[in-house]
């Protein structure tokens, strides 16, 4: 039997088939399975047939389930704390003006940031928190969330806080990422580089509250340069803090490079990046996260360099983006079809980016995969194959969903 507990587990769930994810392709599929848990911890991940006659005695709460179980999703990339929307600006665009154009008449993230900083606390958590639900609802048992639609201390730590605050309430992991170098604020029109000074002093103060996980930039035209994005590297590695990057989406300026020479966790978006960007990824271990939300809702057409990410051997994670300019996308698993719609992912591997790949773009290695000894954060879904979870558009397929071996939905 494979399990490291002899105590008594907190809760088995018997009968639905498991998709582990447990090994380095397939989805590691377990008929008539049965999983575990103690203490937060996975304690038995196998077939029923492999327990004791009467499980009964092996937990304190016993689920008889039917359906698939797998990991616990992970979505390593959101905005999902905002207030107010951008639904005008998807008319604009629709009518032909781009999203840079928007952005460089101080629409587009300066609108939300201006809806942010109107918001107090309060109101940014009654907003923010429905999204985090629906998140949740589709199988999202970590988020990561950012700021940068503060982009002053006082509204970037609002921002923080709150995303802090969706985790406790939901009970779940919420991993923050400190993202002030998203825009240029109007009060700071034509001098980056002073911003850029401030966005480095504020990041040990918010640090020190412990409000951030990792530090990440908009390294584009339309947000910060190479030399301004190594400056806020350079401020993160000094306290430590893995780094991240929304890189080379709208035009190749190098991102996938500069997270490579930083050791960095993962480069988002990658559609611009060159051959000798990705292989620089494959060197430094980094995670492409692919953003296919924000591609379909931008109507882009150049694919991120899947064939160069597939050849060099880069890890390749699937995740919402969830924002309210380039991705209104509430479902993790409707990404997952977007990935295999779009970049021809197959559902196998869009659910490994949804989970394994996720974990590890964000730094997190006791998730992601059903194993003795990882945490307890599961999904069981009502579909005849994990398959579905990357081909169905909508729908409510989850169907229980714990977090820490605590039922969250
Ligand atoms: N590209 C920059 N940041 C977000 C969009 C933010 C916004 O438009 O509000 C993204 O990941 O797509
Ligand atoms: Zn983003």
């Amino acid at each position: 039997m494979n399990t490291t507990k002899t105590e008594q587990w907190d809760g088995l769930v018997l009968g639905a088939s498991l998709a582990t994810l447990d090994g380095t392709d397939g989805y590691g599929e377990i008929i008539d399975g049965a999983l575990g848990w103690h203490d937060g911890r996975l304690s038995y991940v196998g077939p029923r047939a492999g327990l004791p006659d009467d499980p009964a005695t092996l937990a304190r709460e016993v689920i008889e389930a039917d359906g698939w179980i797998t990991p616990g999703l992970v979505d390593c990339h959101t905005h999902v704390v905002f207030a107010g929307d951008r639904a005008r600006e998807f008319e604009q665009r629709l009518q032909g003006a781009s999203y840079e154009d928007i952005a460089r008449a101080g629409g587009g993230i300066l609108s939300t940031v201006r809806a942010v900083r109107e918001a107090d606390e309060a109101e940014l958590l009654r907003q923010s928190l429905p999204r985090a639900k629906a998140l949740l609802a589709d199988g999202a048992i970590t988020l990561e969330i950012k700021s940068g639609y503060g982009l002053d201390f006082d509204n970037e730590r609002k921002m923080l806080r709150v995303a802090r605050q969706v985790g406790e309430i939901l009970g779940i992991t919420v991993r923050t990422t400190y993202l002030a170098a998203h825009a240029l604020p109007p009060e700071f029109r034509d001098r980056p580089d002073a911003y850029i000074d401030a966005v480095v002093d504020w990041l040990p103060l918010l640090h020190a509250e412990g409000l951030v996980d990792a530090v990440d930039a908009f390294c584009e035209g339309i947000g910060f340069d190479p030399a301004q994005t190594r400056r806020v590297f350079e401020a993160a590695r000094a306290l430590g803090l893995p780094v991240k990057l929304h890189a080379d989406q709208l035009s190749d300026l190098g991102g996938a490079g500069l997270v490579a020479e930083f050791n960095g966790l993962s480069a988002d978006h990658i559609e611009y990046s060159s051959d000798a960007g990705i292989r620089a990824m494959a060197g430094s271990g980094a995670v492409a996260v692919l953003l296919p939300g924000a591609f379909h809702v931008l109507r882009e057409t150049k694919l991120p360099p899947l064939d160069a990410l597939r050849e060099h051997g880069v890890p390749m994670a699937v995740a919402t983006d969830c924002n309210p300019g380039t991705a209104p996308l509430l479902s993790l698993r409707q990404a997952m079809q977007l990935a295999c719609t779009h970049f021809r992912l197959t559902p196998e591997q869009a659910l490994r980016g949804a989970t394994v790949h996720a974990a590890r773009a964000l730094g997190l290695q006791d998730r992601g995969v059903l194993r003795v000894g990882m945490r307890a954060d599961f999904v069981q879904w009502q579909v005849g194959h994990p398959a579905e979870l990357g081909y169905w558009l909508g729908g409510t397929l989850a169907a229980s969903r714990y977090a820490n071996g605590r039922r969250v939905g």
